[in-house]
């Protein structure tokens, strides 16, 4: 689904990402990991459309996305869940979901709130959805709460409903974990195993908490210093030596042997 073919990107003399290559395949969730500095995010915001590869070529479906920006990703079904706008922290919960279909045409925060205005007076079937959107992440009890008064497991969940306001079936997950208490990371983790399963969506995940991407993902590629390392099932790089190494070598906190 997603081809990630011969990537590369330096910033000034640090390449930090040299000549990747793997395919995210449609219905999986495919894990990203890899010690701090590793390129993952780098890699996340090429595909993503939000640098330039010097090299390489990212296609969607076979068609070439190679540094289309990401509102036009978004209308190809490919979108990052950090970039559907963070939270107005001001409107509810249920605000905040239906303004992501207005949000996402690459327009100014003015013409957003304009076509917003409109959305309000007109737009049943967006309220439907973001409806059915709370039911299916059981948080319809936070439909009329300020976004800003969530904790940060809650807009995360809110993140993950954002995403399934779009028609978007791939999804790019940049550390779905971070800060989020033990409760809602279950929560959390079984939304994103019922959109796969149940909706068919197609995840990238990078991850830093191990146990998540073993229950979440497979296959999971490892990156260390800019390059893909090695890639498989999570069981078996917990036994690879030069997954091992780049971890003990990094002095990481994500170690990848942990809890095994
Ligand atoms: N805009 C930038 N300008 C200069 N250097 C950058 C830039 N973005 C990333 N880097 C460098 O590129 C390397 C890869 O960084 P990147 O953030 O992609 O790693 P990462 O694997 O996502 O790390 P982490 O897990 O800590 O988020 C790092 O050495 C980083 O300092």
């Amino acid at each position: 689904m997603i081809e990630i073919d011969g990537v590369s990107k330096a910033f000034g003399g640090l390449q930090a990402v040299h000549n990747v290559s793997f395919t995210v395949e449609r219905g999986s969730i495919t894990g990203l990991i890899g010690p701090n500095g590793a390129g993952k995010s780098t890699l996340f915001n090429i595909v993503a459309g939000v640098i330039p590869p010097d090299e390489g070529r990212i296609a969607l479906d076979g068609q070439d996305i190679t540094g289309l920006p990401p509102h036009q990703l978004f209308h190809r079904g490919l979108v990052r869940t950090f970039q559907i706008p963070h939270e107005f922290s001001r409107m509810t919960v249920r605000e905040n979901l239906m303004i992501v279909p207005a949000g996402q045409q690459g327009e100014s925060l003015l013409q957003s709130w304009l076509r917003w205005a409109r959305i309000v007076r007109q737009d049943r079937e967006i309220l439907r959805r973001a409806d059915e959107v709370l039911d299916f992440l059981e948080i319809g009890h936070l439909a009329d709460e300020l976004a800003g008064n969530l904790s940060g497991g809650q807009k995360k969940l809110l993140d993950l409903g954002r995403t399934m306001m779009t028609d978007a079936r791939a999804v790019l997950l940049d550390e779905p974990g971070a800060g989020v208490n033990r409760t809602l990371l279950g929560k959390l983790a079984e939304a994103i195993e019922r959109l796969n399963r149940e909706r068919g969506y197609t995840f990238c995940v990078i991850e830093h908490d191990m146990d998540l991407i073993a229950r979440l993902c497979d296959p999971v590629m490892v990156m260390a210093n800019g390059e893909l390392i090695a890639s498989g099932s999570m069981e078996t790089l917990r036994q690879d030596e030069r997954v091992l190494e780049a971890y003990l070598g990094s002095g990481s906190s994500g170690q990848a042997g942990a809890s095994a």
